[in-house]
């Protein structure tokens, strides 16, 4: 009987397509393989297999099988389950499963070995030769230039048959973890959680566990010894830890490299696509057991994910907000429950949603309530900014001035946080009162001065910042407004201008490797300042940094969505949290407009369980999450009349259903972006709403012309 294959694509169409599979091509499902499509040869995996012919119109065939690993069963179901949790097509999460493939595999290199026999005829050049080869294969090439013959000589010796031809295969292996070396000594409270973790690894299958510990409590200690358990349970076993910012991926695995004795595997944007193809391949065929990476690496082949960790579970940058758009928490939580895996989600400030979550007793609640050994917890105090308010023009106020000083005096290190990149957040023009924005979008251009030009943040537009305003001509009239922390820099030299001083933020640092050097420069202590965005916020150990400034305490708050307080209080008590984490006692300052505001009031009480219980209870009372659920539909299109229509069409067909409501549709906040105009809606629904069957079918109720862009997103973190 000939089989059907229904073949999956890496790309954006509503589902997998059917192909005859040819005699005797034996195909199983989660093979790779090329098909037809259109005039198009395109690559794909196939999904399902079934008997039966093509019906009335014959289909066309499978044209071959690639020899790439098969993606594993494991990873089909998280791809499928991805699509349905985003409303969106299956074709984007098989993207991005695929994307370690995306690069040729690497070939094996020839070289040339000795064989023994003595070529008929020796001269001086052969002799130098063989000397060459005598200490180790070399490429043909390498050969002749060591011994600085012509290429001739090598292919004489090579035709005398002295010397023969050998293929290495390039470079796959990962290092073995070395499950022997001793663990750290845990203190207390962290033993009783790591024991909590490898019973829970122990009992097997599917399990979740918060792992809320204070910062420097510890948390990565304790889940080292998770993967150790993990690892140790079974020779194949392998685990993945998730890290919110490349930045910390370094110190990572340099703590697993002192503990297993072998680096992990990394896997993030920065790593270069010929590495990015062996790690796929490592995992997919089992050798690469230990894997550090950002959100996509949830996608990866594993054949045995035993543990799944992610670390600053609270970070909104495992939100990926553009193309596929997902929760990489809740999806690396969905992975595990495939896998029947355990997954341990690891933060000081853990979201409102895992809280809740931990409450409830669904996830296995492990606390970690004070500093590891001596250190404590640093001081938090508020500088009032309205009485003691930085000069004008500049941002930095007289009693954290102060404090600097006496740090610096002391040789320790402070680090000023603020969390904007650039010099300013706005330029306008003091003769007409023009706000300089991009052309295309409704966003104001910030200004950085260490490349002179004005940016979009949004889109990546750029111009050099220009010498009259482009809105009435006048020279020298445009003005920087508000600081960022190339300005906040520029401050910090006028005020100490012999200190050691640098900034971290995406623009300054540009690649993981300058990432690596800046947090290495400032553990050794070579820097005595550091003004940093949230960057450098979380997650690293800086032995002698003693005090944390804020800048600007209340700019989080403002924007007011439903996040902000929850957004602000974890980034400060981050930031905070850096402080003094050895044996020098640290201190954070922030400064404020509004100290009497809840959330600074919680964090100068160091009373965060106070604030998360006033924090759910008005969300509960709105039905917000994480008691209720959100989902937004944004609809963009360069044509104003064709999105009014279209957003209109689809308010007049919203399904009638219980328990939800939809708001909108409105201008969203950001009216334009590139050209787009852009209309909102917002859905919130109680937590026992079937919410994506809703936006499924309601977005089917109304035909998008072709101009307009429809997309939606489960669990909005941004509202703009
Ligand atoms: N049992 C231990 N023995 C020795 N040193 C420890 C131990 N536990 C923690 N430390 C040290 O304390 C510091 C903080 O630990 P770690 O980075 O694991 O904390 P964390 O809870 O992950 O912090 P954060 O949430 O702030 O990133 C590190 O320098 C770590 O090496
Ligand atoms: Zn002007």
């Amino acid at each position: 009987m000939p089989r059907i294959a229904s073949v999956l694509l890496p790309m954006p169409l509503p589902e997998a397509f059917d192909y005859a599979e040819p005699e005797g091509l034996g195909l199983a499902v989660g093979d790779h393989v090329t098909v037809p499509l259109g005039p198009r040869v395109i690559r794909g995996v196939v999904t399902a297999l079934r008997d039966g012919t093509g019906g009335n119109r014959p289909l066309k065939p499978v044209l071959e099988r690639l020899d790439d690993p098969p993606l594993p069963p494991g990873v089909l179901t998280f791809v499928d389950w991805a699509a349905r949790y985003a409303v969106d097509v299956a074709g984007w999460p098989l993207a991005m499963a695929l994307r370690g493939l995306r690069h040729p595999p690497a070939r094996p290199d020839k070289v040339l070995v000795l064989t023994g026999t003595e070529p008929a005829r020796m001269t001086p050049a052969r002799l130098k030769v063989l000397a060459a080869a005598r200490e180790g294969p070399k490429s043909g090439a390498a050969l002749a230039a060591l011994a600085g013959v012509s290429a001739g000589v090598v292919k004489g010796l090579v035709d005398e048959g002295a010397l023969a031809i050998t293929l290495i295969e390039p470079d796959s292996r990962f290092p073995v973890p070395d499950l022997t070396l001793p663990p750290q000594s845990l203190n207390a409270s962290q033993q009783a959680c790591a024991d909590v973790l490898g019973d829970m690894l122990g009992e097997g299958g599917f399990q979740a566990a918060l792992l809320d510990g204070v910062t420097g409590s510890g948390k990565t200690e304790v889940y080292l010894e998770a993967v150790a358990a993990a690892l140790a349970e079974d020779p194949d076993s392998q685990v993945l830890i998730l890290l919110p910012e490349i930045a910390l991926t370094q110190a990572v695995m340099a703590r697993f490299e002192a503990r297993f004795g072998a680096v992990p595997a990394e896997w993030h944007s920065g790593v270069a696509p010929p590495k990015r193809r062996r790690v796929w391949e490592g995992v997919a065929g089992g050798q690469a057991r230990i894997v550090v990476g950002a959100r996509s690496a949830l996608f990866l082949p594993f054949r045995k994910l035993r543990l799944i960790v992610v670390d600053e579970e609270h970070d909104s940058s495992f939100k990926q907000e553009e193309g596929f758009i997902y929760q990489a928490r809740d999806l690396a939580v969905a992975r595990a429950k495939i896998e029947g895996a355990l997954v341990v989600l690891a933060s000081a400030t853990p979201s409102l949603e895992s809280l809740f979550n931990a409450q409830s007793g669904r996830y296995r609640w492990l606390r970690l309530s004070a500093r590891h050994g001596a250190a404590q917890l640093p001081d938090i105090g508020l500088i009032d900014l309205r009485e003691t308010p930085p000069e004008p023009g500049r941002w930095l106020s007289p009693p954290l001035i102060k404090a600097m000083t006496v740090t610096l005096a002391r040789g320790e290190q402070s680090m000023l946080f603020l969390n904007r990149r650039g010099y300013a957040p706005l330029v306008l023009c003091k003769a007409c009162g023009e706000k300089m924005k991009s052309p295309d979008s409704d966003s104001w251009l910030v200004e950085h001065r260490y490349t002179g030009r004005l940016v979009c943040h949004l889109t990546g537009f750029s111009m050099k910042k220009p010498e009259a305003c482009p809105h009435c001509g006048a020279r020298d009239s445009l003005v920087s407004i508000g600081p960022g922390v190339e300005r906040v820099e520029e401050e910090a030299r006028f005020l100490f201008p012999t200190a050691r001083i640098a900034v971290f933020s995406s623009d300054t640092v540009m690649d993981a490797a300058a990432a690596r050097a800046l947090v290495a420069s400032m553990a050794a202590g070579e820097i005595d300042i550091l003004v940093a965005t949230q960057a450098a916020a979380k997650g690293h150990n800086f032995p002698n940094l003693t005090l944390v400034g804020v800048v600007d305490a209340d700019l989080s708050l403002r924007g007011g969505d439903l996040r902000a307080g929850e957004r602000t209080f974890q980034l400060l008590a981050q930031a905070a949290g850096r402080a003094g984490r050895h044996e020098k006692p640290g201190r954070a300052l922030l400064q404020t407009y509004s100290p009497d505001h809840a959330v600074l009031q919680a964090l100068k009480a160091q009373d965060r369980d106070a604030f998360v219980e006033a924090e759910l209870r008005m969300r509960e009372e709105a039905g917000l999450p994480p008691f209720g659920r959100l989902a937004a539909v944004i609809a963009s299109g360069p044509d104003g009349a064709a999105l009014d229509a279209y957003v209109e069409a689809l308010a007049a067909v919203i399904p009638n259903a219980e328990g939800v409501e939809v708001f909108g549709p409105a201008d969203a906040p950001l009216g334009l972006v590139r050209g787009r105009r852009r209309k909102r809606f917002l859905v919130r629904a109680d937590r026992r709403v079937d919410l994506q069957g809703f936006m499924a079918a309601w977005r089917a109720r109304a035909r998008i012309p072709n101009s307009v862009r429809v997309v939606i997103d489960i669990d909005p973190y941004s509202f703009l």
